[in-house]
């Protein structure tokens, strides 16, 4: 049984073609596309794929791209199914206040984090952050709730703020400097310790809410210009949410 996972982001659609639809599943093909290049996908990357026997994805870009999304996979007799954020699924509980309104890509990661986490080792709090178009910092406590989190604009979104915001920001991009002296400089830098501070920040919340020291998760498109600014041991998992996919499929399908 074959999985095509997808990850329908603000910018990108990534895409994973698993032979079996579990946590080590191996991985036959992968992809990625800008959201506008999604009409080339069946004619594209896709057109050479074995037909998936099931299609699962996350996806946080609205229904016209769901729509396009899904024109692209007719050349397949399989129905895709979309992960919508529940009070509860594979093994995760759901602390936000409307759980469905719940971004399904953090849900997903978070239930990639989890299962990642309970097989190191045993339970422990988690925050897990995604560093894509926009930043998002979940804490999930050692039982498995996620309590909450937080969401904040990506640096390539803050840049950009500042640059329309201000009449004189329009420089080239910086390095992180610990005490930055040139516009530059102070630009890369102000993004990069505004997500690493806010990882620290809820590291901490969490820390003395439950009384442990947290492990941390990081992950998204970005996450590799992040990894060696932050201030708190972070480990960098670039698949959290296929991961959460697969596990989410192996607990549906498999
Ligand atoms: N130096 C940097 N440090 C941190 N983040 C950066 C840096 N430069 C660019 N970025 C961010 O990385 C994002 C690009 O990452 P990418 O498009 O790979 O993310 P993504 O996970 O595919 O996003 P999405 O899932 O939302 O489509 C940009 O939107 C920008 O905010
Ligand atoms: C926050 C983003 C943009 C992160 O990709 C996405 O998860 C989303 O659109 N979420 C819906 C709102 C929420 O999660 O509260
Ligand atoms: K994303």
């Amino acid at each position: 049984m074959t999985l095509l996972a997808l990850d329908v982001g603000n910018t990108r659609l990534k895409w994973a073609l698993y032979d079996a639809p579990r946590v080590g599943g191996r991985l036959l093909a992968h992809g990625a596309q800008f959201l506008e290049n999604i009409e080339k996908l069946a004619e594209g990357d896709w057109s050479g794929l074995p037909a998936p026997t099931r299609v699962l994805g996350c996806i946080v870009a609205g229904d016209a791209v769901k729509r396009r999304v899904e024109e692209q996979l007719e050349q397949w007799d399989v129905t895709p199914q979309w992960v919508v954020s529940s009070a509860a699924e594979a093994g995760l509980s759901n602390g936000y206040d409307h759980p469905a309104r719940l971004g399904s890509d953090r849900w997903v990661a978070m239930i990639g984090a989890r299962q990642r986490l309970l097989q190191q080792g045993p339970a422990r709090p988690c925050v897990v952050v995604m560093v894509g178009t926009a930043v998002t910092v979940e804490a999930i406590d050692s039982a498995g709730r996620f309590l909450g989190g937080i969401i904040l604009p990506g640096h390539g979104i803050m840049l950009r703020a500042l640059e329309s915001g201000t009449a004189g920001l329009h420089v080239p991009t910086g390095e992180v400097r610990d005490f930055p002296t040139n516009t530059s400089d102070a630009l890369t830098s102000g993004g990069t310790f505004a997500i690493a501070g806010a990882v620290q920040r809820m590291w901490d919340n969490l820390r003395s809410h439950c009384g442990e020291d947290p492990i941390c998760y990081m992950t998204g498109g970005a996450g590799w210009k992040m990894a060696p600014s932050m201030s708190t041991p972070c480990e960098l998992v670039d698949s959290l949410i296929f991961d959460g996919l697969l596990e989410i499929a192996h607990k549906r399908f498999d």
